[in-house]
């Protein structure tokens, strides 16, 4: 479904992606692990048309994607969820649940408050007096009225207290099992194992290790080792 082969980025004269080669699948949850400043969030605006790529190329079902317009990427069905939650402060949750629902999206208002019990409690509730972990459900079900074909979420679980990242891998893994893939920053690798299919570990804007869910477990301390500071 998406396929990244050889992607090489920059700003301006900064080469920051050193030939980066993944892919994800239907169905299946990718977890881009890497310390602070190895190039994830790069990753993620190379896919989402907000970096040059200058070499390499991104394709989505077959489209090429690389260097299209944000717009154009969005409107292909890819949804990004940025770290910072970006929902309506001064809305309900209810109502950003609205604003942001597609009227031919799979998913209905109930279908979400089905998925996110915690959400239908709060529905009246304003999006600004809402916990980070309830603003953090919020957040991807905004993404998930729109109708996404595939889901980006940017380190999900940070900052959160663990009870409230157990609901969000519940979450993540249902979502999963609707078959809509997901690209996951994230840093913590007991997330990565509870949720992700497989993962890279990023080094200075290269992929230095990857592997499968088994290799999460085999692998620990390797991968340890790339996100010590
Ligand atoms: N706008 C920019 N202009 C120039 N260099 C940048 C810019 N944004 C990031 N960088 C550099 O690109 C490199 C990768 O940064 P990036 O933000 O992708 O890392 P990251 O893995 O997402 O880190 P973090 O977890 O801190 O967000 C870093 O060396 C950073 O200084």
């Amino acid at each position: 479904m998406l396929e990244l082969n050889s992607v090489n980025s920059f700003y301006g004269k900064s080469h920051i992606l050193f030939d980066v080669n993944c892919t994800l699948k239907r169905g299946e949850v990718l977890a881009i692990l890497g310390r602070n400043g190895a190039g994830k969030s790069t990753l993620l605006k190379s896919i989402m048309g907000l970096v040059d790529v200058r070499d390499g190329s991104i394709h989505f079902e077959g489209n090429e994607l690389t260097n299209t317009t944000s717009h154009r990427i969005a409107h292909q069905g890819l949804c990004f969820v940025p770290e910072n939650r970006d929902i309506f402060e001064i809305l309900s949750v209810e109502e950003n649940l609205y604003i942001s629902h597609n009227p031919a999206s799979n998913w209905s208002i109930n279908d979400i408050y089905s998925l996110f019990p915690r959400l239908k409690e709060r529905r009246k509730n304003g999006g600004g007096n809402l916990s980070g972990g309830e603003q953090q459900m919020l957040a991807i079900a905004r993404a998930l009225v729109n109708d996404p074909k595939m889901l980006i979420l940017d380190e999900p679980t940070e900052g959160l207290a663990p009870v409230i990242v157990e609901e969000i891998e519940k979450i993540i893994s249902n979502v999963r099992s609707t078959g809509i893939p997901i690209l996951l920053v994230e840093q913590n690798i007991s997330v990565c194992r509870k949720v992700a299919d497989k993962f890279i570990v990023l080094e200075q804007g290269q992929v230095v290790l990857e592997g499968s869910n088994q290799d999460l477990s085999d692998q620990t301390e390797k991968i340890e080792h790339y996100l010590a500071v």
